[in-house]
């Protein structure tokens, strides 16, 4: 115990016992909604999941993971990984980066900070870059906060500015990159006509340039430096807009994979490369997709690829990335400093944890669960496996991606006796709903309900308990609908497919053999969210929780 008397100690539970396994999986993207034929996890067979629903309302309920619930700015804010993981290992709402900004750029106070005044250095002789994702998803980025940040940049000093856009499509529909790239152009010719230097580029699809994470494909990041640093790239164009037109042209052109380009002026020299004395602003807040970018920006020794130049600039990211690494060094705003987390809680009080994905969720489970910071709390207490990710494919074309591999590892682990927490995230409802392809996101959700039968199946052989969740939805709604939920169409009469994450509340079943009598879901939290889980796994390991954890989703009645 500190002098503050602080202790990580974590007092008994009255009722519940100790040294159960718990098989605690996290489906991504899976929520719940009503059942039609653009709910890919109703048309799908997913026999375990549909069984664990027949436990409700004692051992299956849904659960908030949207808005305010997760710490978002408003409810219409769609969940996400980030926020969902951080809800989910950190047991507390957080006001996550997006919010952060909005209260920052509202008040000025981005202005005052550390970050900008570092930046500002370079105004007067150098460029601004502005770096990330063009659209108003709300999830890595918005774009009000890119207008608003210009507005405040210029009125600072900042003479000459350059945009490198990366277009979206997956938090948003797919060709509405168009519109996104209009309205930037519009503010930046507002700006021009204030003798302001300003203008976009360089562009790419996020999937294809910048936007990997957790090092599944470096190939992606070096496009992106190619084109905004050292201006080059396959694709040149006079302006933005002609470039997202003419690459949407081409037949399967999708916004988040659109090749990389460069702006060039009437000699055929790119517009903006990234030189000495520039400054520069990665302006996503969400933390997993510029991780690459900033260590390419910022890292003296980098071997990842050949950087060719390495600019001497100032850089900063809207929200510093990466607690653990202090990645970047420079931020415009604070990231939510989630501590004492559900993890480094388990671990100090003896908990054995083993967790597990794919490379492209893999930071889901151990990054943005420990609160956005990497590596272990204990190595001697803790594993944590990853799983190679297929790169280079969209996922659409193997659907069942690396399910039964997660679900393998974990049935192990399980089965070794050696860990109390077996922990996975199941990518797949995710990352084929992306994709919009709905037969594929279809055999996605078999293979995830494949995937936890595996797990419950070891859970059931070990006599432990089973906790089944999801970070946000995703496959169970696959079209944008009016407000009344009927699909709504585009020009064509074809219906508009959604890519992006849902407002939908997502499932939570507890059970097996060591789930003990008694144990069922109150009655009595029922606005609880995704933060309420981590109390509620807490006191299934036999402990109580932290007293300012949001409260536990259960209760232990005499039987
Ligand atoms: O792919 C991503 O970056 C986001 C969507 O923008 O999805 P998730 O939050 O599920 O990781
Ligand atoms: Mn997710
Ligand atoms: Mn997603």
């Amino acid at each position: 115990m500190g002098s503050s008397g602080f202790s990580w100690k974590l007092p008994d539970h009255p009722k519940l016992p100790k040294d159960k396994t718990i098989g605690l999986i996290v489906l991504d993207g899976w929520g719940e909604a009503n059942p039609d034929r653009y709910n890919c996890i109703h048309v799908a067979d997913t026999p375990t999941m549909d069984s664990l629903k027949k436990g409700a309302p004692e051992h299956w309920r849904l659960l908030k993971a949207h808005g305010k619930a997760v710490g978002l700015p408003t409810e219409d804010d769609m969940g996400n990984s980030e926020v969902g993981h951080n809800a989910l290992g950190a047991g507390r709402i957080y006001a996550q980066g997006a919010k952060l900004v909005d209260l920052a750029l509202e008040s000025g106070k981005i202005y005052d900070g550390e970050g900008f005044k570092y930046i500002k250095e370079s105004f007067e002789t150098g460029t601004l870059h502005l770096i990330g994702l063009l659209s108003d998803g709300g999830v890595h980025s918005r774009l009000d906060q890119v207008q608003l940040l210009l507005k405040g940049a210029s009125e600072r000093g900042a003479k000459r500015i350059r945009v490198h856009i990366l277009t979206d499509g997956r938090d948003v529909l797919d060709g509405s990159s168009v519109g996104f790239v209009e309205t930037l152009e519009n503010d930046l010719a507002k700006l021009r006509e204030k003798g302001i230097d300003a203008q976009i580029a360089s562009g790419g699809g996020r999937m294809y340039v910048t936007m990997d994470r957790y090092e599944n494909d470096w190939e992606v990041v070096k496009r992106g430096w190619d084109a905004q640093v050292l201006g080059e790239a396959p694709h040149k164009f006079k302006s933005a807009l002609e470039a997202v037109k003419t690459l949407r042209a081409e037949p399967k052109a999708n916004d988040q994979y659109l090749p990389p380009f460069v702006i060039v002026d009437d000699s055929g020299k790119s517009v903006g490369p990234i030189v000495d004395g520039d400054a520069v602003v990665t302006f996503n807040f969400r933390a997993d997709r510029m991780v690459m970018i900033a260590k390419a920006l910022e890292n003296e020794n980098f071997d990842k690829f050949d950087r060719v130049r390495f600019p001497k600039i100032r850089y900063a990211g809207m929200l510093q990335y990466d607690g653990e690494l202090k990645l970047p060094s420079h931020y415009l705003v604070s990231p939510p400093e989630i501590e004492r987390t559900s993890g480094e809680y388990l671990v100090h009080n003896g908990v054995r944890t083993f967790a597990c994905s794919e490379t492209v969720k893999f930071g889901h489970v151990t990054f943005f669960w420990n609160g956005n910071r990497s590596g272990y709390f204990n190595p001697e207490m803790e594993e944590y496996v990853e799983i190679p990710s297929d790169s280079g494919i969209t996922f659409n074309v193997q659907p069942k991606m690396k399910a039964i591999e997660i679900a393998e590892k974990a049935r192990d682990a399980i089965l070794s006796r050696k860990f109390h927490q077996v922990r996975v995230n199941l990518p797949n409802g995710d990352m084929v709903g992306h994709t919009g392809d709905i037969e594929a996101t279809v055999v996605a959700c078999k293979a995830a309900d494949d995937a936890v039968k595996m797990i419950l199946d070891a859970i059931e052989r070990v006599g432990g308990i089973y906790v089944v969740t999801a970070d946000h939805g995703n496959a169970e709604d696959m079209v944008k609908r009016s407000k009344s939920g009927e699909p709504l169409l585009d020009k064509n009469g074809k219906i508009q497919i959604l890519t992006s994450h849902t407002l939908q509340p997502v499932p939570i079943a507890i059970g097996g053999p060591g789930l003990a009598p008694g144990v069922r879901f109150r009655n009595d939290v029922p606005t609880g969210g995704l933060a309420n889980v981590a109390a509620t796994v807490i006191n299934l390991h036999g402990y109580e929780a932290p007293s300012d954890y949001e409260t536990t989703l259960i209760e232990v009645v005499d039987s």
